[in-house]
């Protein structure tokens, strides 16, 4: 299974607007997405510019010295750190006769080789047909003479050799599939809300570690029989979403969601293709904003998660900042009020988060238990309609049961619910 690593030269222009710091903080994260999709990086190459060149990107200077460091190192493919429009790709492909892709193409080639259930592989073929189509000349030749590879893998792939009239007509039937995935599922969020228990959403830049605090919480609140989900030090490990229910020792149960992670600059089309994923993930009654504050770039990765949430329209959602791997760190992150220290790897803070959580989520509802006669069958159909019914013991005369009431459904049931308090 192993193949030959494909070897890679990155190309980095940066406009007048960038700063050294986000410029080289981006090459850098390009490296880690190459070495993520399989590729050695052998070389890297950058040029400033006010701005990009509209034919070949980079200016012409820069095209002739590619093209020996080409001759000289022979690379498997070239990846430029942008966004290159269809033109300049097919021009730079014609002058350097080397396989050519852009940042795009390679999130599109990590997320093709991660996605795993029906619906993240659709989504994914969507993005690619979505950014294949303008750059097709004539039958997409030049694309079966790309040959495999980086850029060119996983499901789908095969389906676009197909002209331009194959692919919009694919284009329309995976959107309407989607559309009819999305009406499932907005019917399990309504059933969701009628059984009452609230759901929680890790998001985060990737490789943040949501999904090690999923596990780690699922290891300590959870049956830890159950599998668990893949965590590893790879860009967009994750890219289908996984819920769990879990129980809090009060008894409360609330359902945890791990998902896809946030990237800077993170192409537009994609968005739209994962956003009816992201949009269900971030409509949650509390979202966990995981970050690496090991990292160098945490306040840039804070305020990427930001502006996507911003753009799916979830800010107003209640949310924790939760700082992870504290393990690394030896001065601890101001926290804040909305702030909490964690460690997936070591556990620590795990429990303060939880309590946290449960204030939050809890912050205005009780935990009655009560004694209902059978000849009572009408209160209990109130219960089950009003909260959370969390235990029912069938008993000799009565029901006793554990209900989680809001404040303010007990404070309008009240006389009836006091008299079944035990
Ligand atoms: N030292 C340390 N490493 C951690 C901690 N949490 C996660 N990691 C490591 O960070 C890497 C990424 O963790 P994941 O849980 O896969 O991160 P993620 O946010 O799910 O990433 P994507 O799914 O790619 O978006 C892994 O190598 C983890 O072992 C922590 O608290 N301390
Ligand atoms: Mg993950």
């Amino acid at each position: 299974m192993e193949q030959e690593k494909e070897r890679a030269i990155l190309v980095g222009l940066q406009h007048s607007n960038l700063t050294d710091e986000v410029f080289y903080t981006s090459l850098k994260e390009l490296e880690s997405l190459a070495d993520t999709a399989g590729a050695e990086v052998i070389a890297t190459l950058t040029q400033k510019r006010p701005s990009a060149d509209r034919v070949t990107y980079i200016g012409k200077g820069k095209v002739d010295e590619l093209k020996a460091a080409i001759e000289e190192l022979t690379p498997d493919l070239i990846i430029f750190d942008g966004e290159l429009s269809p033109i300049q790709q097919r021009n730079l492909e014609n002058l350097l006769d080397t396989k050519i892709i852009d940042r795009t193409a390679l999130i599109l080639d990590i997320f093709a080789l991660r996605a795993k259930s029906r619906e993240g592989i659709l989504q994914v073929e969507l993005a690619r047909l979505q950014y294949k189509l303008p750059r097709l000349t004539g039958k997409g030749m030049e694309l079966s003479r790309q040959g495999g590879g980086i850029g060119s893998r996983g499901a789908g792939e095969q389906k676009l050799e197909m002209d331009r009239r194959h692919i919009r007509r694919r284009i329309d039937e995976i959107k309407s599939h989607m559309e009819t995935v999305q009406r499932t599922r907005e019917l399990h969020r309504a059933q969701r809300k009628r059984t009452g228990i609230p759901v929680v959403s890790l998001v985060g830049y990737t490789n943040a570690g949501k999904s090690s605090l999923f596990n780690k919480m699922y290891s300590i609140l959870g049956n830890s029989a159950v599998e668990q989900v893949e965590a590893e030090n790879k860009l967009f490990k994750t890219l289908d979403t996984t819920t769990r229910k879990l129980e809090l020792e009060s008894g409360w149960e609330f359902l945890l969601s791990d998902t896809v992670g946030f990237i800077q600059n993170l192409p537009h089309k994609l968005v739209t293709a994962f956003r009816s994923t992201l949009e269900e993930t971030v409509q949650a009654d509390l979202l966990l904003h995981v970050i690496d504050s090991s990292s160098a770039n945490r306040d840039e990765q804070i305020q990427t998660v930001e502006d996507v949430l911003e753009e799916l329209d979830a800010l107003d959602r209640p949310t924790l900042k939760v700082y992870n791997k504290t393990d690394l760190l030896e001065i601890m992150p101001y926290l804040g009020t909305d702030g909490v220290a964690v460690s997936a790897a070591t556990g620590a803070g795990i429990q303060q988060l939880v309590d946290k959580m449960e204030a939050i989520l809890f912050a205005h509802s009780k935990v009655y238990t009560m004694r209902i006669p059978y000849q009572e069958a009408e209160i209990m159909s109130r219960l089950h309609r009003l909260g959370e019914l969390i235990e029912k013991r069938e008993l000799e005369e009565f029901w006793e049961v554990q209900v989680r009431l809001s404040d303010e459904d007990f404070g309008r049931h009240k006389a009836e619910i006091e008299a079944f308090l035990i």
